[in-house]
Order: C-alpha cells, then structure tokens, then sequence
C-alpha cells in the first residue's frame, strides 16, 4: 500500500482576501481524508500591497523577474503564509513532527497562458525554512512548459472527491468553484474529466463594490438584493470573445474589467455581475461532454444569495440543480487548500497534477518544486 502522508495545503486566491489553510491525510490517489481548516484574513494594508503588486507584475517578461514592490512583496506574503501555518498548527493542537509537507499556492500575480507566462510569488525554500516543514510550491509552472493552461489545478481533487459522492446526487456532476475567478470540474460516471475556467467569479462584484462603498465585498448579495439586472450590460459580457472561442482559456484577473462608475447605478451593478458571474458558469458548462444535472458549489461566491438565486433558476431550465459543497458534507470554503494539500503529495509521488482535458497540457504531468527545511 502506498504511504499516506499528512499535508497542509494553504491558498491564497484570485480575491486576494487571505489565507485559506487546511490539513487532508492522503496516498495522493484514492484515500483522502479531510482535517480541520482555518481561513486568516490579511490586513487592509497588505491587500493594497498585493493590488500594487499586480500593477508591477504587468511588465515582467519572464517568470523570475521580481520588479517593483515584488521582491519585497514575496517574502513578506511567505512569511504571512508562515505565520498562518504556526497559527493553524496551535489553533488545532497539532503536532509540526506530524505534518510530512506542505502545498504552497502563493498569490497569482500574472497569468497569460496565451504568452506561456504565469507567476506566483512564493518563496517555498523559505516557507519551509520558517516552518521547519518540506514546501512543495511553484505548481503550475510545468503544466504551461507542455502547452498547458496553468489552471485549473483543482480538478484532479474534485476527481477524488467525486467518489465519495456517487450514488448522493445525480449525475453527471460538476464541481464549481466561484472564487475570484469561476472554474469548472466535470466528472462523468465513467470517471471521464473535463475541466476549465468559466469566467469571472466574484472578482468584479468586488472591484465594483469597493469602489463604491469601500468594503471588499457584496456581503451575502445584500447590495444586490435591491438592484435588479440590466439585461444590455449583462449581455456585454456574455458576448466575450472568452466563451465563444475554441480554445478554454484560463483567466487573469484582468480579462475582465468592471464597469464604469456612473454606467450604471451601485445596487443594479452589483445585481448585474451577480448574474453574470451565474450564467458565465452555464455558458461556460455548454462546452462539458454533457450537459451536468448537479453542481456541485464552492468558494466565496457561494455566500453571495444573488449569484445563488440566478444559478437556481438559470440551472432549473437545464433541469439541473445547485447544491452548496457544505450540504454533501464537504467544505466549500476549504477544498482549495485541501487540493493543495492533496497536489503537494501527488507532486511528491510523481503523480500527474493535470491532464490534457483538464489544462490542455500536451500529456499528464506532474509538477512542483520540492523545498527541504535546511537546505
Ligand atoms: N458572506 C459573503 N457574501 C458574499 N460574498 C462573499 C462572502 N464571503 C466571501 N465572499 C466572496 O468570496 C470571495 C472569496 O472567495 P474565495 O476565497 O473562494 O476566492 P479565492 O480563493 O480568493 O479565489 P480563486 O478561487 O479565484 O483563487 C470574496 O472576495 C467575496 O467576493
Ligand atoms: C492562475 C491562477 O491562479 N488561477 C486560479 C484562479 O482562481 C480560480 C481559477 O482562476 C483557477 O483557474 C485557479 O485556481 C484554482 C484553485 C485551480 O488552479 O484549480
């Protein structure tokens, strides 16, 4: 029997809101084992480094190019990553002897699959000298080296994962993760996958709302709730060439754009982006092998009653249905930092992190660097 390793995987999404951290028991094949989970908010200021940080990451040219605010910006969001590792470890009581190794995401600061550039910063040789624990990071870097599109990652968890649910809910099943960004994983009964990017999640809801209001996001929709869609804007971005195209591209935060103050009024914008943050998932799942009967959902947007209330009813008239992952007795908030957790180990084993139907990488491959306290 293969080994089964204890890992942390930690998360720092596309909404640049924090560090999602989570522990799952794992061979990085069948046997998973969800542990506990924390999520750490970063602090007003750090957000505003990493937005400046993503202003000086559009200039690079090559994926080890660190210039402005970067370099500085890495190692202060390693150490925040360190920080979260020794909170989470006190927090549950756990040992650091029984933690085997850690999966670094870092934060995605420049993602253009179309130029074979993508960067995360992340320093893993010091995230593991910080927590005396091996770091594997810098996972998305070999998917782009074979033609991939560097994400979505994901999915070869949600594969996992698919087997604990059949028989729960009907299939075919798509997990739909609504961060910042929006993708999809379809697993069909035959355990066929098919996986991409699906548009913008709530990554314009909360440029458009903060703008407004000052605060970084539409709590639970409530601005929403009082606004209703604007059919022409919404529109405007269904028409993106992003869901017409051949190719499944994989998205940058700055792909799509919110729209102007003053187009459009604070309540019917966030009302609007809600809605397209739903039917850019059911326009995107039109390219799946079949169509899904049950999403499966995930991240942020999950909490958002607009983004909710439009899936249900954009859904119903594909006779499908919406399920939050929470109800299936899995943890909506967490399963990025689970995957990250579950792909370290796979990294580890030399096991595929993504295949051609997922990236659209050439063959399967592994990926990740492998950084060793000490060294
Ligand atoms: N209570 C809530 N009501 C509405 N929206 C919420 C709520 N809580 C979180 N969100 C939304 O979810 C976002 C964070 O979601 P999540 O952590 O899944 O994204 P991420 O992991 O950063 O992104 P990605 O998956 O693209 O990498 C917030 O920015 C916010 O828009
Ligand atoms: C380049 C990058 O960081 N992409 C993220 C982003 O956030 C959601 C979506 O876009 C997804 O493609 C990916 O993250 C998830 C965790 C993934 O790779 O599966």
């Amino acid at each position: 029997m293969t080994e089964i390793k204890q890992a942390i995987g930690l998360m720092s999404g596309t909404s640049m809101d924090g560090i999602d951290i989570a522990l799952v028991r794992t061979d990085g094949r069948s046997f998973v084992e969800r542990g506990p989970s924390l999520s750490i908010t970063y602090p007003d200021g750090f957000r505003a480094r990493l937005k400046q940080g993503l202003a000086d990451a559009r200039s690079i040219r090559s994926r080890d190019e660190r210039p402005g605010v970067l370099a500085r910006l890495e190692r202060d969001l390693t150490l925040h990553h360190a920080i979260a590792v020794n909170d989470f470890l006190h927090v549950h009581g756990i040992d650091r002897e029984t933690i085997d190794l850690i999966g670094f995401h870092g934060q995605t600061m420049l993602h253009r699959p179309d130029e074979g550039l993508t960067m995360q910063i992340g320093d893993g040789p010091l995230l593991s000298a910080e927590t005396r624990i091996p770091v594997v990071y810098d996972m998305r870097a070999n998917d782009m080296a074979h033609g991939g599109q560097g994400a979505p990652l994901i999915p070869a968890y949600h594969a996992a994962l698919a087997a604990g649910l059949a028989g729960r809910c009907e299939a075919p099943v798509v997990f739909v993760n609504i961060g910042g960004i929006s993708n999809l994983t379809y697993v069909g009964t035959d355990g066929t996958l098919a996986a991409f990017d699906s548009g913008p999640g709530n990554m314009l809801i909360d440029q458009w709302v903060e703008a407004h209001t000052g605060a970084a996001f539409d709590a639970d929709g409530a601005i929403a709730a009082s606004g209703t869609v604007d059919e022409a804007l919404a529109q405007r971005y269904l028409a993106h060439s992003f869901f017409t195209g051949n190719i499944r591209r994989s998205l940058d935060r700055s792909d799509f754009l919110p729209p102007e103050k003053g187009e459009i009024s604070l309540a019917d914008g966030a009302r609007t982006l809600a809605f397209v943050s739903a039917a850019a998932i059911l326009k995107s799942a039109a390219h799946l092998p079949q169509r899904p009967k049950t999403y499966v959902v995930s991240g942020g947007g999950r909490k958002n009653a607009a983004i909710m209330q439009a899936l249900e009813e954009l859904a119903a008239g594909q006779d499908a249905g919406i399920l939050s992952a929470d109800v299936l007795g899995l943890d909506g908030d967490s399963m990025e930092a689970e995957a990250w957790a579950y792909l370290a180990v796979r990294s580890l084993e030399g096991l595929p992190l993504s295949y051609p139907a997922t990236t659209g990488c050439d063959a399967p491959v592994s990926g990740g660097i492998l950084a060793h306290p000490g060294a």
